[in-house]
């Protein structure tokens, strides 16, 4: 084949995905670069071979002069209190600067607590000076299974640079450091995902929201009125029923967890990419925490059996500027599986509670099977995408969101 006209098909592609961008730090890391798209003569798996320990650099990196590094110990109260506060003011915010992201305490302890973490890889970046936190970066341990091979991974998250400190390339450092610390423990891989585009993407996902509280959606900017759509009109659309439709629709508790293990495993089991849960996970992840995380099952009214589960965590946004409103209660879709009910009933059912514990907005992502519910339950479209990455993992091709199995908080 002439290889010219596949080079130039690459860098059209390369181009139009504006993946022209310089990655200096990025090119230098076990990642599939952009270089090698379409090289498929690149073995699907591990990029680079474990390093013996005694080989693993022993000592943190080096930061800039007025910084040192600290563990952040989510136990401790005060600790806790100022990781919040650096992500209340400093984490992801939507393209205009409206929202920005209010993960709660009980939710970071939640997030960063499952069975097996390690503290020392919740890091922080402190100023000698005043000892304020300026930068943190977090990963707990995962087992992934990617297609036949579950694979020991850490999922990287909350990387965090006070606005003041952005652009100094202190994030390349942090990851540097989460790295060492990640491959003391013996563990090679890593999962993450982020709005951005990095060198590469194993999928790339679009958001979807569904509408709860129209009203204050659109007063606050994240919804518009629809074209010919009056207000009345408009919250007449997205009204839910009072009540779940399914029968046996309730809470999960501590005896279900056998029950919804077995049912997750078997359900993950079709996705290329997915968690590999035991009952340990399954706990952690899926009982219900009020303001964390929201698990429902049906239990059959007859035989008794658990057939279908839904699941959803709580992730509400500061609002920046709007002198009604300063929080948006969002409900996002985690991991939901049906043996009987349909799927778009047991969602309709997961909308009508969320709605009922006054959330003001359900946000899906269109992965595992949820593109066969967004329309229909009125989900629309939003601007975000979340691409997802493997470190020092590389996929013989992207997948399609579809394949994919996995939820990141
Ligand atoms: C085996 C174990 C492995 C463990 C590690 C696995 C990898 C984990 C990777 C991390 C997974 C995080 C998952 C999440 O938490 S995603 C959420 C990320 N957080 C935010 O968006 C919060 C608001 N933004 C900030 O706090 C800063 O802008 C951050 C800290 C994001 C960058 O700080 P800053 O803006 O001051 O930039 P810089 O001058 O220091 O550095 C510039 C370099 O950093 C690359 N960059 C920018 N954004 C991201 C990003 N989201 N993931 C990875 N890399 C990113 C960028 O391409 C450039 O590299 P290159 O393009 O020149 O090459
Ligand atoms: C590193 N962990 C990845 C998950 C973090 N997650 C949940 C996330 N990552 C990127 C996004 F694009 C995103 N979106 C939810 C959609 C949305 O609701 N957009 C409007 C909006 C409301 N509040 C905020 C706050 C920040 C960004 C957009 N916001 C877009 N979600």
């Amino acid at each position: 084949k002439d290889d010219s006209s596949l080079e130039t098909i690459v860098r059209k592609f390369q181009d139009s995905m504006s993946v022209g961008k310089k990655h200096t730090f990025w090119e230098t890391q076990p990642v599939g670069q952009f270089k090698d798209l379409g090289d498929v003569s690149l073995p699907e798996g591990p990029i680079e071979p474990p390093t013996p320990l005694s080989e693993v650099k022993q000592v943190p990196y080096n930061l800039p002069t007025p910084y040192e590094w600290t563990t952040c110990d989510l136990d401790s109260e005060d600790t806790c209190t100022e990781v919040y506060n650096l992500l209340k003011n400093n984490y992801v915010e939507d393209d205009e600067n409206m929202f920005r992201f209010n993960y709660s305490k009980e939710f970071l302890r939640w997030a960063l607590h499952p069975p097996g973490y390690y503290k020392s890889w919740h890091i922080g970046v402190r100023a000698k000076t005043n000892k304020k936190l300026v930068a943190f970066i977090t990963g707990v341990p995962a087992r992934i299974r990617v297609r036949d091979a579950v694979v020991k991974m850490a999922e990287i998250n909350f990387l965090c640079v006070h606005k003041k400190l952005r652009s100094k390339r202190l994030a390349p450092v942090m990851i540097k450091e989460v790295t060492r610390r990640v491959h003391l423990e013996n563990i090679w891989q890593a999962a993450y995902t982020a709005g951005v585009v990095l060198p590469t993407p194993i999928t790339t996902c679009q958001y979807w929201h569904r509408s709860l509280n129209p009203k204050k959606l659109i007063d606050v900017g994240f919804s518009r009125l629809g074209a010919r759509m009056t207000m009345s009109r408009t919250i007449k659309l997205y009204k839910l029923p009072d009540s779940p439709a399914t029968p046996g629709f309730r809470k999960m508790e501590l005896r279900d967890v056998p029950a919804v293990t077995r049912l997750l495993r078997n359900y993950l089991s079709q996705f290329v990419v997915a968690p590999d849960f035991d009952e340990n996970d399954v706990e952690h992840w899926l009982l219900p925490e009020e303001n964390v995380v929201d698990s429902y099952l049906v239990e059959s009214p007859e035989t008794h059996d658990i057939t279908d589960f839904c699941s959803f965590y709580t992730l509400p946004s500061s609002i920046l500027g709007n002198q009604t409103y300063s929080i948006l209660k969002a409900a996002y879709s985690y991991y939901n599986v049906t043996t009987k009910t349909p799927l778009l009933q047991l969602m309709n059912d997961a909308l009508i509670v969320a709605k009922q514990k006054d959330f003001d907005v359900f946000n899906a992502l269109d992965v595992m099977q949820n593109e066969s519910f967004l329309k229909e339950l009125k989900f629309g479209p939003g601007d975000g995408q979340l691409h997802y990455y493997l470190y020092n993992y590389r996929m013989r091709n992207a997948l399609k969101p579809s394949e994919l199995g996995l939820v990141l908080l």
